[in-house]
């Protein structure tokens, strides 16, 4: 069966930390001259961006050429997928000239049918309810500075209804954290999602809360994270969001309650001044030029994982 990564749980906690144990060897031999070259021939992979992408493509692109393949930008706009046609013959099409695709969009929904269809892996590069590339980097910044993830808390402070609020829950329980998400009322992650992540805690020592008081939240934490709380496609919420987020700023204050070690986070792009102070993003605690860099170092590992199941499933 062809495997894709869509949602951060689409990997088990075992495969979860194979892929960020693979992704911190690609960090140390970014050629593969010990890894080697799972997408030379080379293999093309087909990046769709339906949303403004600066991280996503470039690491993806640069990713995909270390690995020895041919990354194929396809711009959204031009391809109008659900538009002009439909994403499963989008699917059939891209499946034929493309071993993966790589799918920035805004529905879930697309991106399962683009996996059903396509019979290749897809990776999900951004969607409306998840973003599991950023947490893999994520993670691998902190275990580069942390040593380790099962046992850390981590809190996630501002807009917890976006994708990045999700993917912190799934993916932060599944490598055994203590997820703790602190937003104001109305832009809570849904129920659902903290359910999924508790059921993943259970399996793995790991747990997720809401605490809607965010000094309570941020309180002893290992690692304190925080988005935009303006999320691309949210434009036309800017004002009311900006006025109902503005308590959960990521402060330098607010980061003094954190644990002494603590590291804070941001996937980027950020807002300083908004959510989260210039200071703090700009001083020692911040580690969010690593976690950019990391998306490189993480999206090969998943190319690779997946390319390495593609052919396990193909023989
Ligand atoms: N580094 C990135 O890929 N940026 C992610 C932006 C996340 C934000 N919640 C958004 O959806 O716009």
């Amino acid at each position: 069966m062809t495997r894709h990564l869509l949602r951060d749980d689409d990997l088990s906690p075992a495969e979860q930390a194979e892929v960020l144990a693979l992704a911190a060897r690609m960090k140390a031999d970014p050629f593969g001259e010990v890894v080697g070259k799972p997408l030379a021939g080379p293999r093309t992979v087909a990046m769709i961006f339906d949303k403004p992408t600066l991280r996503t493509q470039s690491s993806f692109a640069a990713g995909i050429a270390e690995l020895g393949g041919n990354p194929l930008p396809i711009n959204g706009d031009l391809a109008q997928i659900g538009v002009r046609e439909s994403v499963e013959d989008v699917a059939r099409v891209l499946g034929r000239q493309a071993a993966q695709i790589v799918w920035r969009t805004n529905d879930q929904s697309k991106l399962d049918a683009m996996a059903q269809w396509s019979g290749v892996p897809v990776i999900n590069a951004l969607s409306d309810d998840f973003h599991p590339c950023q947490l893999l980097a994520d993670l691998l910044t902190i275990t580069e500075r942390k040593g380790r993830l099962a046992g850390l808390t981590a809190t996630f402070v501002g807009d917890g209804a976006c994708n990045m609020g999700n993917s912190w829950l799934i993916a932060g329980a599944t490598a055994g954290m203590h997820v703790v998400v602190s937003s104001p009322q109305g832009y809570e992650p849904a129920a659902e999602m903290v359910a999924r992540a508790q059921q993943i805690g259970e399996q793995t020592g790991g747990s997720a809360r809401l605490e809607r008081e965010v000094g309570a939240a941020v309180d002893g934490a290992d690692v304190v994270i925080t988005d935009t709380w303006v999320s691309m496609g949210k434009e036309g919420e800017s004002q009311a969001r900006l006025q109902a987020l503005a308590p959960y700023a990521l402060t330098s204050d607010l980061m003094g309650k954190a644990g002494a070690d603590a590291i804070a986070m941001h996937c980027l792009p950020a807002y300083r001044g908004k959510e989260i102070d210039a200071e703090l993003i700009d001083g020692p605690d911040s580690v969010v030029w690593d976690e950019a860099e990391n998306r490189r170092h993480a999206q090969k590992a998943v190319m690779a994982w997946l390319q390495e199941q593609d052919g396990r499933s193909a023989s």
